[in-house]
């Protein structure tokens, strides 16, 4: 029987440092996340990274809490919820950290009868510190604990006509009767490394602020997780007809250290005023659900920033979550794969 595992990023249990400091733990020893050696990885995150950051962390998770738990999880939930009853086979809903395991989600598939899973994850664009890390760990899974199951890849969806189209629709929707300067498009950052790291073409070198890395529909693009941003940001500005004029492309989240994707969201926003523009929405495509770096990082502190340097209005558009066209489409998929 078949059966689908979708797989979200994940939060803390809790919004203290208590429960923030194993989560970050879990997630930046990845070394998909974190992609040095051990020891080294061991040093950055244990001796320096967790020393200040879970106080830090549970702070900003804090003032996004919800009564119900985590903005992520509550939502990745109910959007699970809509999109099961839409298909014929059973779904799951997993987190990469977290105690929401991939191995609990393959199991429960498992226990019902599924020896053929479609792994989900619940990002648009191909990256290493996203995808891959699922990927990886539930065929490692696979391989210790369900040898005879087989699980496939659901690939990247950040050009899939349907999905810009649902994407659009949203946008389009949100800013209705919000006129703005410009519209942002601010994607989660990765160090530039990364990008070179699943290159299987090598072709990548210099990254120019602004300009294409490699074409789209290229191998080099096939796993760049810049191109794939700018693909969808190239997309829904074609379909909604927005002029070169009124929007950008950013990257937000950035760790101190390594050199990430450029421009920078925070920069970027924060030099918006003192040019004149003074209206700005910003849309998060790299996330489909919203959370920290969404509900906090933006629409609290990019907007405190934006307003503290003279700019006036500022709209955070929400991510698809639990809308019903967005559920609608991921059933649709599930269901061409399912009838295969
Ligand atoms: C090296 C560090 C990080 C990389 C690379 C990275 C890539 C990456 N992350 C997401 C999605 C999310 N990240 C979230 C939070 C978050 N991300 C990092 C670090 C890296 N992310 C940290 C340390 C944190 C924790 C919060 C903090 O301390 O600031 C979240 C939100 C989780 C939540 O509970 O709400 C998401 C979602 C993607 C898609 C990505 C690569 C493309
Ligand atoms: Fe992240
Ligand atoms: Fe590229």
């Amino acid at each position: 029987m078949k059966g689908v595992l979708l797989v979200n990023l994940g939060s803390p249990d809790a919004p203290t440092p208590e429960a923030v400091k194993p989560y970050l733990d879990e997630f930046l020893m990845d070394k998909y996340v974190i992609d040095v050696p051990y020891l080294l990885r061991a040093f950055l995150v244990r001796g320096i990274i967790l020393r200040k950051r879970p106080e830090e962390s549970a702070h900003a998770y804090q003032k996004i809490w919800w009564k119900e738990g985590s903005p992520l999880i509550v939502l990745s939930e109910r959007m699970h919820k809509k999109v099961q009853p839409l298909v014929n086979v059973p779904v799951g809903l997993a987190m990469r950290y977290g105690s929401m395991t991939i191995e609990k989600g393959l199991q429960d598939l498992y226990d019902q009868g599924v020896t053929e899973v479609m792994l989900f994850p619940l990002y648009p664009q191909y990256a290493m510190a996203s995808t891959l890390t699922i990927e990886a760990l539930a065929d490692e899974i696979r391989k210790k604990k369900f040898p005879d199951m087989k699980i496939m890849n659901f690939p990247a969806f950040y050009n899939k006509p349907d999905y810009i189209n649902v994407l659009s629709n949203s946008i389009k929707e949100h800013l209705k009767g919000f006129e703005y300067d410009k519209l942002v498009f601010s994607y989660h950052g990765i160090p530039e490394r990364h990008v070179r790291k699943t290159d299987k073409t090598k072709s990548h070198r210099k990254f120019v602020t602004n300009k294409m890395c490699c074409e789209a529909g290229t191998p080099a693009a096939e796993f760049c997780y810049r191109t794939h941003c700018y693909e969808t940001t190239r997309l829904v500005v074609e379909q909604l007809g927005i002029p070169e004029n009124k929007y950008c492309q950013t990257f937000q989240s950035r760790l101190a250290g390594d050199k990430w994707l450029e421009p920078y969201t925070d920069v970027e926003i924060d030099n918006m005023p003192a040019k004149g523009i003074k209206k700005i929405a910003v849309v998060t495509p790299a996330f489909v659900t919203d959370c920290l770096e969404t509900l906090e990082e933006i629409a609290m502190r990019a907007k405190e920033d934006f307003q503290a340097k003279g700019g006036e209005d500022f709209l955070a558009i929400p991510c698809l979550n639990d809308d019903d066209a967005w559920c609608e489409l991921v059933g649709n998929w599930i269901n061409d794969w399912s009838k295969k």
